[in-house]
């Protein structure tokens, strides 16, 4: 007994074009695609009007656990995940204890198989318990399944450990993923520093604490073959860097989130820093930077769309906005507001090229099943309606986290069906 997906759309990857096709999926894999396939016993699903898209794959997400459960748990975080249509995301380190052990690669699939509502990949830890003093056990931390290594939410400062770091993982073939931030540089900054943070009289981050860790790290990868992936770029000048990178041959890859391809530092401005609802790291900066970030996703410079879900209490978010911790939710619409500022409205990108970003990319990037719906792949399949159109409304997240500045908007493309390895995991 199969599970029939009937009378929806598929996406081809190739030509964008919409094709009428019947999915077959039998056990985790995608048996069959065509015009139309006999209901044969097969549960059934009606398509009509629907479109059958690859499961999303998110590389930068904070599941929370374990350690800091009143934020999240990989079981409401892959809940948020599935019924955001993604079948995969990778987990950030920056947990109490650090993921920065073999075991705790080991506890995050353990949970992950009772609680999860969809594929959990672990990051391991660079440096120990993210201190930048001592480099984990890298080949331990692969050998136990770690996606890659990275010491997200902090720049790792010392030059010499990162290429240490390079080495071992350009020896292991594990990408080095890098939150870049020069915390010289970053002080104790809250939001970009420019003309808005001058008018409100708040400590800024230069886009330049992100740019320029991201030139020193681009020249270890040089020097040491490490594929490098920075994540959340989110400044001009990093996305000129990572093109540079790029066009040298040399394996630099890169990620953005839907905030800094539509937001900038105005909304905190227009909101006179009262709302911590807006304050994330690295910050919404300057309309160039939004612009750049932008011109790096369509020229192919910027790989893939990653969330940075980064889910905090209410009642932290309520802090003023110099003390409330940094970051944004954003697993349940990241392809809703992309898909209408950026298809449907501006139609600066087309369907299928956004769809890279969210699935094949990711999927081909860092080596993982998905991406594409094919005959023999993987039964990773997301379905979307592109017509509906809602607002964005964290009363309704199944996430633990509010905090988002996209609350209220209004946004078409939601998820009405996630299939992860063959099982539903969400259906509106
Ligand atoms: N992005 C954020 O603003 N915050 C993240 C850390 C991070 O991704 O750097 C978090 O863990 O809360
Ligand atoms: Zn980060």
């Amino acid at each position: 007994m199969g599970l029939l997906l009937k009378g929806g759309r598929l996406l081809n990857l190739e030509t964008g074009s919409l094709e009428s096709l019947d999915v077959l999926v039998e056990g985790s894999t995608i048996s069959r695609i065509a015009n139309s396939i006999e209901a044969d016993g097969h549960e059934v699903v009606g398509l009509d009007g629907l479109t059958i898209l690859p499961g999303f794959i998110d590389m930068h997400v904070h599941l929370r656990q374990p350690g800091f459960e009143g934020k999240e748990t990989i079981a409401t975080g892959t809940r948020a995940a599935a019924r955001g249509g993604y079948t995969k995301v990778a987990c950030m380190p920056n947990t109490r204890p650090v993921l920065d052990t073999p075991e705790q690669m080991k506890y995050v699939y353990e949970v992950t198989a009772r609680e999860g509502s969809c594929t959990v990949l672990p990051y391991g830890a660079i440096t120990k318990g993210e201190l930048g003093e001592e480099l984990t056990d890298i080949a331990g931390l692969r050998s136990a399944g770690a996606v890659a290594i990275t010491d997200d939410g902090v720049g790792v400062q010392s030059s010499s450990l990162m290429r240490e770091a390079m080495r071992i993982a350009a020896s292991l073939d594990v990408p080095v993923v890098i939150h870049s931030e020069d915390e010289d540089l970053a002080k104790d900054g809250c939001m970009n520093e420019g003309v808005v943070s001058q008018r409100l009289g708040l400590p800024g981050i230069p886009g330049l604490a992100e740019s320029a860790m991201i030139a020193r790290d681009i020249l270890l990868a040089q020097e040491t073959g490490a594929h490098l992936h920075v994540c959340h770029i989110s400044d001009a000048w990093s996305v000129e860097l990572v093109r540079w990178a790029k066009s040298m041959g040399l394996r630099v890859t890169t990620e953005v989130t839907p905030h800094h391809l539509l937001l900038t530092e105005s909304i905190i401005d227009a909101t006179d820093g009262e709302d911590a609802n807006m304050k994330v790291n690295p910050p919404l900066r300057a309309e160039r930077d939004r612009l750049a970030c932008l011109n790096g996703l369509l020229d192919g410079t910027i790989d893939m769309i990653a969330t940075d879900h980064a889910p905090h209490t209410p009642e932290e978010k309520q802090r003023p906005f110099r003390t409330a911790p940094f970051g944004f939710v954003g697993l349940e619409f990241a392809f809703s507001v992309l898909y209408t500022e950026l298809v449907e409205k501006s139609g600066s990108l087309p369907l299928h090229e956004l769809v890279k970003k969210f699935a094949t990319n990711p999927a081909e990037v860092f080596n993982l099943s998905g991406g594409r719906v094919v005959e023999g792949g993987i039964a990773d399949i997301t379905v979307v309606d592109l017509e509906a159109e809602r607002v964005v409304a964290p009363d309704e997240f199944y996430s633990k986290g509010r905090n988002t500045p996209f609350a209220g908007q209004k946004a078409k493309g939601w998820t009405v069906l996630t299939v992860n390895e063959g099982r539903i995991t969400y259906q509106a």
